[in-house]
C-alpha cells in the first residue's frame, strides 16, 4: 500500500515533477480516470466520446464538465510556452475536489506519475497541435462497442512526427497479462470484453507493456499512414503517407493482429470524419455517458459539413445532387472556428509546419535522432521502426484483441504478433520548450478562416522538413521504404518531444579566431600542423581539447618560430570539432571563439613551461645519478593516519 502524503492536499498544487516510470496498475487507474475526464467529459458534437476502461467496473469520482472545460480554455488561450501553460492546467487539475479524493491514497511519486500522465492529455488541446480523438463507428457493427479514433486537424506530410500522440508504457506482471486477457464479464451492456486492447509486447524482453495515453487511441489500418518506432525510452508515431484534415491516424498493429493475415480487420478503407458524423444518426445514446451534455439540443447538423471537433474543414455537395459522393471532398483552405467547444485553432505547430509546395518529403530532416540501439521495436505497428533510420517492417505487435469483433473471432486463430523492445518504461517523448516556442511564436495569431494565416517562425519550423503542400488526399502515396533510411534526427523522445538534430555550425558560420600573440610574436594556428612528437605531424589534433590547448601552449612557448604562417602572415585555420566529445546543444562553449583565444592568450602571457626531464632507463647495478636532493621520507608516528597524536588529544580534554 503506498504511503499517502501527508499535509494539505491542496498542496499537490506545483509539487509534482514529471515521471516517466509508472506501473501497470496505476497506468490503467490514472488513465481511466484521466481519459474520462479529458476525453469523455470534453466530448463536443453530436456523438458522446466514450472510452474503454481497463476497468469498467471502477466508479469514478464526479466532476462537473464545465471546470474541465474552464481548465481546457485557459489552456488554449494561455500566453508564454506551452510546458507551462501545460504544467498549470495540470495544477488546476490536481486541485479540483474529484481528483484531491482520487489522489487521497497516492504518495508522491504516484501523484507524479499521474499529473505526468494528465499532461499528456492535455497536450491535445494545445493550439499548435494537428490530431484530436474522436469517435468512429467504423467497427462498432461488429465489435458491438463505441470505438474512438484520432483525426488529424491539420494536413500531415510524410517524415514529421506528430508530437502529442504520446503514451506511457508499463511493464506487465504474469498475472497482470493473464488477468488482462480474461474477458470482463462485469461489463455494463453486457458485451464480454477483453482488456488487452492496448498491450504490446516486447519480444527482446520476451514480456507484454501495457500502452495507455492518448496514443492508445490510434486505430489499425492495413493500409496505415503512419508508423511506430521507439526512440531510446520513447514510442513515437512518424507519417508515412499524406494524411489529410479529418482523416484518421492509422498504424499497423502487425500481420496477425486481426487473424490470420488480418483477415478480420474492420478498416475499410478510407477512413475520414464522414464517417463518424454521417453515422452520428445511428449511434444509440444509451450506452453514451454524462459526455452527452456537450450536445445542445439547438445543436444542428449539417451532414454535409465535415468536421473535426475544431471545426468543419470541408464541405461536400448535397447527399441528394446527383452526383453527390462520387465528387471529390473539397478541403477548405483553412480550418474554421470549433463553434461547439470554443476551443480556438490556431496555426500549425511544429509537428504540422505548413510546408512550401512541391517540396519532397526531406530526406535527414532532422526529425529526431534514431534510437542508435538495433533492438527491434516491434508493435503495434509492423512498421514500427526500431529507429528511424532502420524502419523495420515489423515492429511492436500487439496481442489479439479479442473484443466484440475478437471475440467472434475467437476460435479462428486471432494470431499474435509480437514485437520486441529492449526498454522497460516506455513513453513518448515529453514535451519540450520546442513546443512551447511554437505556440508563443503562433498564438499570436490564429488560423481561423477570415484572419490572416500565421507567418511561419523559426521555432515552428523545429521540424525542418523539406515536404509537400497541403495534404493530398489519401491515395497520394510516398514510398514507405523511401521514408527508411533516411537519416532523422533526434528527441530526447523525445523535440518532444524529439531531441533536436545536433547542427554543427559550419566552418562558414564559425566565429573566425583571432590571430594572438606572445612577444610580438604571432604563435597562433588553432590547427598547428605539427605538434606531435619529436615535430612529427600529429593527425585530429583537437585544438579544442583542453589537453590539446595544453600541448600547444607548449609547444607555442618552446618553437615560437614554428607557428604556421600563410604567405608571411599568421595562418588561422577554421576552428574543428572536438571529436571525443561531439557538441551538444548549448555546448557552445565547445568551439574555439575569440573568447577562448583571449584566455589563451592571457594563459601564455602568464605560462611558465618547465623544461621535462627525460627518463632514463637504468642498466644493471647502475644508481640514480640525480643532483635533486632525495625526498626524504616522513618518519613513521607509529599512529593511524588520521588520528590526531596523543599528546593534542590529552590537550584537548
Ligand atoms: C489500441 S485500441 C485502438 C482504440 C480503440 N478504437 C478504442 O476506442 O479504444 C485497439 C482496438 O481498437 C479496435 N480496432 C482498431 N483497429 C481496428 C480494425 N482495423 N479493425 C477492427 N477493430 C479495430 C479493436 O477493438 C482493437 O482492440
Amino acid at each position: 500500500m503506498p504511503k499517502p502524503v501527508a499535509g494539505n492536499r491542496s498542496s499537490l498544487k506545483g509539487a509534482w515533477r514529471p515521471t516517466k516510470i509508472m506501473n501497470a496498475r496505476d497506468l490503467s487507474r490514472d488513465d481511466d480516470f484521466l481519459s474520462h475526464l479529458l476525453v469523455e467529459k470534453l466530448g463536443t458534437g453530436t456523438v458522446p466520446l466514450v472510452v474503454h476502461k481497463m476497468d469498467p467496473s471502477r466508479e469514478l469520482p464526479k466532476t462537473e464538465s464545465s471546470e474541465l472545460l474552464q481548465i481546457v480554455r485557459r489552456l488554449v488561450a494561455a500566453k508564454g510556452p506551452a510546458k507551462t501553460a501545460i504544467r498549470h492546467a495540470v495544477d488546476e487539475i490536481l486541485s479540483l475536489p474529484a481528483v484531491r479524493y482520487y489522489l487521497l491514497h497516492y504518495n508522491q511519486k504516484q501523484i507524479n506519475a499521474f499529473a505526468t500522465h494528465a499532461s499528456r492529455y492535455f497536450e491535445l488541446y494545445l493550439p499548435s497541435g494537428s490530431i484530436e480523438i474522436a469517435h468512429t463507428s467504423r467497427y462498432s457493427h461488429r465489435t458491438g462497442k463505441s470505438e474512438l479514433c484520432i483525426l488529424s486537424t491539420r494536413p500531415l506530410v510524410p517524415g514529421q512526427v506528430i508530437s502529442e500522440l504520446k503514451g506511457s508504457m508499463a511493464d506487465l506482471t504474469d498475472k497482470e497479462d493473464k488477468d488482462l486477457k480474461r474477458t470482463d464479464e462485469r461489463h455494463t451492456d453486457g458485451v464480454g470484453i477483453r482488456r488487452d486492447f492496448s498491450v504490446i509486447h516486447s519480444k527482446q524482453l520476451k514480456k507484454n507493456h501495457l500502452f495507455l495515453g492518448p496514443a492508445r487511441f490510434v486505430n489499425h489500418d492495413c493500409d496505415h499512414n503512419v508508423e511506430l518506432f521507439r526512440e531510446g525510452r520513447y514510442i513515437t508515431f512518424r507519417v508515412i503517407k499524406p494524411i489529410a484534415v479529418g482523416e484518421e491516424v492509422t498504424a499497423h498493429y502487425g500481420d496477425g493482429y486481426f487473424g490470420r493475415k488480418n483477415r478480420h480487420c474492420l478498416y475499410s478503407g478510407s477512413g475520414t470524419r464522414s464517417d463518424v458524423e454521417s453515422d452520428a444518426g445511428g449511434w444509440d445514446s444509451s450506452s453514451t455517458n454524462d459526455s452527452s451534455d456537450w450536445t445542445t439540443d439547438e445543436e444542428v447538423v449539417n451532414v454535409n459539413e465535415r468536421r473535426t471537433r475544431r471545426g468543419v474543414y470541408a464541405v461536400v455537395e448535397d447527399r441528394s445532387s446527383p452526383t453527390s459522393g462520387a465528387g471529390p471532398i473539397e478541403l477548405d483552405a483553412e480550418v474554421e472556428p470549433d463553434t461547439t467547444s470554443d476551443l480556438t485553432s490556431l496555426a500549425s505547430s511544429s509537428s504540422s509546419v505548413a510546408i512550401p509546395p512541391n517540396e519532397g518529403p526531406s530526406k535527414g530532416n532532422g526529425l529526431m535522432t534514431p534510437d542508435p540501439e538495433p533492438s527491434v521495436m516491434r508493435g503495434w505497428s509492423a512498421s514500427v521502426t526500431p529507429s528511424p533510420r532502420k524502419s523495420t517492417p515489423a515492429g511492436v505487435s500487439t496481442r489479439s484483441q479479442i473484443t466484440g469483433a475478437s471475440t467472434q473471432d475467437k476460435g479462428k486463430g486471432v494470431a499474435k504478433s509480437r514485437s520486441a523492445s529492449s526498454v522497460r518504461q516506455l513513453e513518448t517523448p515529453p514535451l519540450t520548450s520546442d513546443n512551447g516556442s511554437a505556440v508563443d511564436s503562433l498564438r499570436s495569431s490564429s488560423r481561423i478562416k477570415g484572419r490572416a494565416p500565421t507567418k511561419e517562425t523559426s521555432s515552428s519550423r523545429s521540424t525542418p522538413m523539406k515536404g509537400r503542400g497541403r495534404a493530398s488526399a489519401r491515395g497520394s502515396t510516398v514510398d514507405a521504404a523511401e521514408l527508411k533510411g533516411r537519416s532523422q534526427d533526434d528527441p530526447e523522445l523525445e523535440t518532444r518531444t524529439l531531441r533536436k538534430r545536433v547542427f554543427l555550425p559550419s566552418a562558414a558560420d564559425a566565429p573566425k579566431a583571432a590571430v594572438i600573440s606572445l612577444d610580438d610574436q604571432v604563435i597562433w594556428g588553432l590547427s598547428l600542423g605539427r605538434t606531435g612528437k619529436r615535430g612529427r605531424p600529429r593527425k585530429n589534433v583537437n585544438v579544442e581539447c583542453p589537453r590539446c590547448m595544453r600541448h600547444f601552449e607548449i609547444y607555442a612557448l618552446k618553437w615560437p618560430e614554428r607557428v604556421p604562417t600563410r604567405g608571411g602572415t599568421a595562418f588561422v585555420p577554421e576552428p574543428r570539432e572536438f571529436k571525443s566529445n561531439t557538441p551538444t546543444e548549448g555546448s557552445s562553449s565547445r568551439k574555439i571563439t575569440p573568447h577562448t583565444l583571449h584566455a589563451l592568450d592571457r594563459k601564455l602571457s602568464a605560462a611558465t613551461v618547465p623544461a621535462k626531464r627525460p627518463y632514463k632507463r637504468l642498466g644493471e647495478g647502475e644508481e640514480v645519478d640525480d643532483d635533486r636532493p632525495a625526498k626524504r621520507k616522513k618518519p613513521s608516528t607509529g599512529r593511524p593516519r588520521g588520528r590526531p597524536p596523543k599528546n593534542r588529544q590529552r590537550a584537548s580534554q
